[in-house]
């Protein structure tokens, strides 16, 4: 699998970005309505899921394994199909997993242009802002580096650089930092932040990790276990830049684990 989805080339819109379905003067960046998900005819991936996400919004998706997060942002990617229901995004997002799956033959600077490469970016405008990309996930030393002589930390950030080369506004985040020790994990929530706020990206983001969503999320939305449909959905209104280790990160976590544990425990799972 591909670590991103890389919008269909176009001449005169090399990113997608005329692309954009907007909903009639709607806030909204991605809306699903009754979205259900059978795979063949075997498993119910998810039944009857309801979402809006505005724009700028930061969503993140807990649930038991199972449930149905990796179908959900799959199917939001446009990488799946959903099998009834409605799925509206705002132009085309780009999606990142756990594995980075950089190119490793290709240096950094490479890997992040490969994007802008395939959609027909000149040469000296897509590593210019290559440089840029690197730059702005503190890697601007090591654009020359192959993705086996970066630690798995930096391999994230230039697989995060890389995802924001698509100049997608919708990001979709399938536990990106899951692999990550917790102090790189720290510092990526960080990056990932800072880069949210200041281009005003709409991010969806799956994650095992409670505390995580709480010190990311404008909203965490709890999934059932399979069939997965939204169970609860719990605004954070804490202030930012929240730390993973706040009390009060602790205390909403506390709520939303207790919340899933029932989920889990519901279903013998
Ligand atoms: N291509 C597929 N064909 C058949 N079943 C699938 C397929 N992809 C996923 N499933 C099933 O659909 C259900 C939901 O899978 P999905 O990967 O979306 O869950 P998840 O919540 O992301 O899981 P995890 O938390 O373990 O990563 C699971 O039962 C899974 O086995």
């Amino acid at each position: 699998m591909t670590a991103l989805a890389v919008p269909d080339a176009r001449a005169d819109d090399p990113f997608g970005i005329n692309a954009f379905r907007e909903e009639g003067g709607s806030d909204n960046a991605v809306v699903l309505d009754e979205v259900t998900k059978r795979y063949g005819r075997g498993t119910l991936a998810l039944d009857g899921i309801d979402l809006r996400v505005r724009r700028g919004e930061f969503v993140c998706f807990v649930g038991a394994s199972g449930c149905g997060k990796s179908t959900l942002l799959n199917i939001v990617s446009g990488l799946d199909k959903a099998t009834s229901g409605r799925v509206s995004v705002a132009g085309r997002p780009a999606l990142m997993f756990q594995e980075h799956a950089l190119m490793p033959w290709l240096s950094s600077l490479d890997n992040v242009a490969l994007p802008m490469r395939l959609a027909g970016v000149p040469k000296a405008q897509r590593l210019e802002r290559a440089h840029e990309l690197l730059a702005s996930v503190h890697l601007g030393d090591v654009v020359d580096k192959r993705p086996h002589e970066l630690s798995g930390g930096m391999r994230q950030r230039v697989a995060l650089a890389r995802t924001l080369a698509t100049e997608s506004q919708v990001l979709l985040m399938d536990e990106p930092f899951g692999a990550l020790d917790a102090m790189t994990r720290d510092l990526l929530h960080d990056e990932l932040e800072s880069v949210w706020r200041a281009r005003g990206l709409t991010v969806l983001f799956v994650t095992h990790n409670v505390r995580e969503a709480v010190r990311l999320a404008d909203r965490v939305v709890l999934l059932s276990s399979r069939p997965g449909r939204v169970v609860q959905e719990y605004p954070i209104e804490l202030a930012r830049p929240r730390r993973f280790d706040d009390p009060a990160v602790g205390s909403a976590t506390g709520q939303i684990t207790t919340a899933l544990r029932k989920e889990v425990a519901r279903h013998g799972d």
